[in-house]
Formats: structure tokens, C-alpha cells, sequence
């Protein structure tokens, strides 16, 4: 079992997951025991939480954890049963529980589809490759802090392509239950980018001297403060999460710059290159080892091409080394540096194939992320 499974078993998230309606369809020998890793969608049913999420487990034994394994009885493996035979939906795995942005990012990128709740991002991706789940989404920039360093790392622990993109617009409000004036307000509980951006906006509410709480997601912050944050506790997260936890909307539009957008990857299986007759991108990433000039070298290749670069971020990792899974086995290294970069053209344009082919002449390692069409929608 691993770190982030054993964490919630006395949580009220896992009491949730045990209140869960028993299927009795559930036999042990369908269950994941002894495999090195598996992900098990869990059922819920009651209220606010109601629907499916996903868990990482490894190596579960039978004698290691009699609460686990009451609670994985009452998983179901797969949700067909639910759905009624040959009616699966199309699963988009998010971290976070419902309300999150990033679940509303899956909801505007896939209308119709069924979110899966992951407690990390790594389970979010891990629950597409082990095919619990369609796709992930992933928040990797903010119009305001910038690259999520994390995120981007975790693309190269995945095997997953990226197959599209959205800027997704973030409209923070300030949430309490019922009751609870601005006037009472001592705490604020929020993921750590929301706090940051509604600092200024929180001091001019006359917020400056409360004390701030992190939590993993901001609808997980709704749900906290709904259950049993103390009288005064409040949280950053969505109109939507306040409809889904019962808690009233003191203040909307929180964030301290008006054009607040995420910048939200699609990660599937297997690629799908769009056609070069529309706006395309495509990400990769390039590490070397120390060798003079490769940063010149990178610009050139796609200078000379006239391939547009729309992100070039470079990242010492020297010290840190890097998780890396590919094609062949997944391996660990300490490169001197690797260099994420998102260009505009299709992994179909012979520009970009050419442009490729000279890059691994002289990197240590080449990785394409994926092709997608451009997100067009207007920022404004
Ligand atoms: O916590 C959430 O709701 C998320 O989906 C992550 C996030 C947090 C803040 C801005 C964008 C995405």
C-alpha cells in the first residue's frame, strides 16, 4: 500500500469511501491482491461526495490491512455494473474531489463525461494508465505564478501523450456556511495558489491579519470548512463548490488580477497528432548533460524552420535527479539541465520531424509530449 493510500484510512475522505453501498457483486479474486500496483475505483454514495473515485494500492496482502481491504471489499473494479453493461462513461481523472477547478476544466473540455476524483495527481495519471480512466487533467501554469514545476516533472514519470489544452479561467470567491458574516472571519483555508492570488484582494476585505491554511484542493477547502471547519473558518473555491457543500458566497471575483487563467494539459494513452491545416502544438522536452551551446542549438533548429516557440522553460536539475519513463524501462537520472518546450506546429508538419531529427544529434534526451490543437479561446 502506498504513502498516499495509507494517509486518508482515518480520515473522514476514507470514512466517506467506507460508507460507500456495499456491492456485493465483489468477490476476492477479483480484487488487485499481491499485483505490485493497482487502482481501484471506489463508490460513494451519500450526498456532496456521492460518485466514484480512484485509489492507488500496492502490493496489498490480505493480513496487512484488514481496514483497507474492508473498504477495497466494497470497491468496485471496474464501475460497469453501475453503469449497466457497454454504458461506461468517458472518465476524466482529476486530483481533487468535486468543485475543484480542475474538475470543472474536465467538465468544459469533455461535456458529458464522468469526473474521477484522485487524491494526487499522480494517481490521476496513473488511473489513466492502468485504464480506469479516459483522460487526466492537469493544471501546469497560471497566468499569474507561472509554471507548476511539479506537474511538469510528472509528465515524464507518466507514459502519457498529451492530446489537448485549455486556459481555463479561475474566478475565486469566498465561501462560509450559512450564517457567518465576512465580520467573523479568522481563518481562510485554500489550495496554495488561490491564496496567493487573492492576497491583495483579502486584505482590502479587511482579511490581511487572519491566518491561512493550506489544503490539496480548494473544493477540498469547501468541504472542510462545510463539515467542521471551527465558527470563522473560510474557503477559497468555487460558486460551484459552495452549491455542492452547502456554504453561502461572502464575496465573488477574489482573485487579485482580473485576467486569472489556468493553463490546463489533457493527457491520454496514446497520442492523436492533429493535421497540420489547423493551429497545432506540440510539446516536448530535451535534456542534456553539460555540453556547451545546447540552448543555442535548440533555438536554432526551430528558428531556422520558422517554428514559433510559445514556452521555453529551463530547469537545472542538476542534484535533483529526474524519474523518467518512456518506451523502454523507466530509469533515474541527474541531467544537467532539461529544457521543457511547447512550440506551434503538428508533429505532422516535416518541419517539425526535421527539426526533431537535428535536436537528438546533439541532446542527451528527446521526449515528444504530445501534439494538440491550440486552445483559441479568447482571454478576455
Ligand atoms: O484546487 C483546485 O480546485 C484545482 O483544481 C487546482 C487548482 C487550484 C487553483 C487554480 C487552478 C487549479
Amino acid at each position: 500500500m502506498d504513502r498516499l493510500c495509507r494517509a486518508p484510512i482515518n480520515s473522514s475522505l476514507w470514512n466517506i469511501r467506507t460508507k460507500v453501498k456495499p456491492t456485493p457483486e465483489i468477490r476476492s479474486r477479483d480484487l488487485p491482491f499481491n499485483k505490485p500496483s493497482a487502482t481501484v475505483l471506489v463508490s460513494a454514495s451519500n450526498g456532496a461526495n456521492g460518485g466514484n473515485g480512484a485509489i492507488n494500492i500496492k502490493h496489498i496482502s490480505e493480513q496487512k490491512d484488514r481496514l483497507l481491504l474492508t473498504a477495497v471489499k466494497r470497491a468496485l473494479y471496474t464501475t460497469e455494473q453501475e453503469q449497466g453493461p457497454g454504458q461506461v462513461a468517458f472518465r476524466v481523472a482529476y486530483q481533487g474531489i468535486p468543485g475543484a477547478y480542475s474538475e470543472e476544466a474536465a467538465l468544459a473540455t469533455h461535456p458529458g463525461c464522468q469526473g474521477l476524483p484522485c487524491h494526487t495527481y499522480a494517481a490521476a495519471l496513473q488511473s489513466v494508465e492502468s485504464r480506469v480512466a479516459d483522460r487526466a487533467i492537469l493544471p501546469v501554469e497560471s497566468t499569474v505564478e507561472g509554471s507548476i514545476h511539479r506537474n511538469y516533472d510528472l509528465l515524464l514519470d507518466h507514459r502519457l501523450c498529451i492530446v489537448g489544452e485549455i486556459h481555463y479561467p479561475v474566478y475565486y470567491c469566498l465561501l462560509a456556511p450559512p450564517g457567518v458574516d465576512r465580520e467573523e472571519i479568522k481563518r481562510v483555508m485554500a489550495h496554495p495558489l488561490a491564496l496567493s492570488q487573492c492576497r491583495r484582494t483579502l486584505k482590502t476585505l479587511g482579511l490581511a491579519n487572519v491566518s491561512m491554511q493550506t489544503s490539496d484542493d480548494t473544493a477540498g477547502a469547501a468541504e472542510c470548512v462545510s463539515r467542521n471547519g471551527p465558527r470563522g473558518t473560510a474557503a477559497i473555491a468555487s460558486a460551484r463548490a459552495a452549491e455542492i457543500y452547502g456554504l453561502r458566497v461572502l464575496a465573488r471575483g477574489i482573485q487579485d488580477e482580473s485576467c486569472n487563467f489556468t493553463r490546463f494539459l489533457i493527457l491520454a494513452r496514446d497520442p492523436i497528432v492533429p493535421t497540420a491545416d489547423r493551429p497545432c502544438k506540440t510539446s516536448i522536452v530535451v535534456a542534456h548533460d553539460g555540453e556547451l551551446g545546447v540552448l543555442f542549438k535548440v533555438l536554432s533548429a526551430f528558428s531556422f524552420r520558422d517554428i514559433n516557440l510559445t514556452k521555453l522553460e529551463s530547469r537545472p536539475t542538476k542534484n535533483r535527479p529526474l524519474r523518467v519513463v518512456g518506451d523502454g524501462p523507466a530509469f533515474v537520472k541527474e541531467f544537467h539541465c532539461v529544457f521543457y518546450i511547447d512550440f506551434e506546429a503538428s508533429l505532422s508538419d516535416r518541419r517539425v520531424q526535421n527539426a526533431l531529427t537535428e535536436l537528438k544529434e546533439f541532446a542527451s534526451f528527446l521526449r515528444v509530449l504530445g501534439s494538440y490543437s491550440v486552445d483559441a479561446t479568447p482571454k478576455a
